[in-house]
């Protein structure tokens, strides 16, 4: 696996990092991407690591549920990031992991601990100089712990589903909205409910409610509460 340049075998803890977790369609990703921009920063999209790694071993025929056959995939995967592209075994993947199906199959393999364990040096390789942000579900509770900024961002399940639906609708794929709605609900069910890193907020991270929030407003704010 690489992440576009050389490997970084060990984080670095001086190099600063900015974790945005929260449930699906917050908008992490959308204002995780803004900020590293805004900053120079790397960007770090760990669901789509476990989206990739779905589509891996569906392609490879192993089920969702097989934990020693997927941790074990996870360690020797071919997968590398380069400018918004994921490339698996050296091609591109496209819009095969940006369905609500991917995003299923990766909540449901991101349940299994040995999987996340295969899958943990991969993450923090991202960690480069001048700084990282990472979104996902344990960005600053397990990948990034001694993260400088950690975020909650989250936004009721009626707002998220219809900044899905739209999404979905502006890339011409089918869609609807209450089946988005349920959709959504189970797996931030699922996802909150499992045993290892689950999606919580921890402690020490600070809550961005998006609800009435634009993106560029999202977008400020984190950068106001990085350079608080
Ligand atoms: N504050 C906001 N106001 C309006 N739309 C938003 C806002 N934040 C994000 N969006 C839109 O909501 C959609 C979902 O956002 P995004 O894909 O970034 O969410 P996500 O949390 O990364 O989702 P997932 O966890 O499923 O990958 C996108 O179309 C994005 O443009
Ligand atoms: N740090 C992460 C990132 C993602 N996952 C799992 C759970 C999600 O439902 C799924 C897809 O993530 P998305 O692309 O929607 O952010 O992957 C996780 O467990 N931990």
């Amino acid at each position: 696996m690489n992440a576009s340049s050389p490997l970084t075998p060990h984080s670095s803890p001086a190099i600063p990092v900015i974790a945005i977790d929260g449930p699906s369609a917050s908008g992490k990703g959308t204002v995780a991407a803004l900020v590293a921009k805004e900053l120079g920063f790397h960007y770090l999209d760990s669901g789509a690591i476990y989206r990739v790694t779905a589509l891996a071993a569906q392609r490879a025929g192993i089920a969702l549920d097989d934990e020693n056959a997927l941790a074990e995939l996870a360690g020797k995967l071919d997968v590398s990031f380069d400018n918004g592209e994921i490339w698996l075994d050296g091609t591109q993947v496209g819009e095969a992991v940006r369905t609500e199906e991917s995003g299923n199959a990766a909540s449901k393999i991101a349940s299994l601990p040995r999987l996340r364990a295969a899958l943990l040096a991969f993450q923090r390789s991202f960690r480069k100089a001048p700084g990282l942000v990472a979104d996902g579900r344990d960005m600053g509770s397990v990948v990034f712990p001694d993260a400088t900024l950690k975020i909650f961002l989250t936004a009721s399940a009626e707002v998220r589903a219809e900044r899905r639906y739209k999404q979905l609708m502006e890339k011409g794929m089918r869609a609807n909205l209450s089946q988005i709605l349920q959709d959504l609900q189970q797996r931030d069910a699922r996802d909150s409910a499992r045993s290892v890193a689950p999606l919580q907020k921890c402690a020490d991270a600070s809550l961005l409610d998006t609800d009435t929030l634009t993106i560029a407003a999202a977008v400020n704010e984190v950068l106001r509460r990085y350079q608080a």
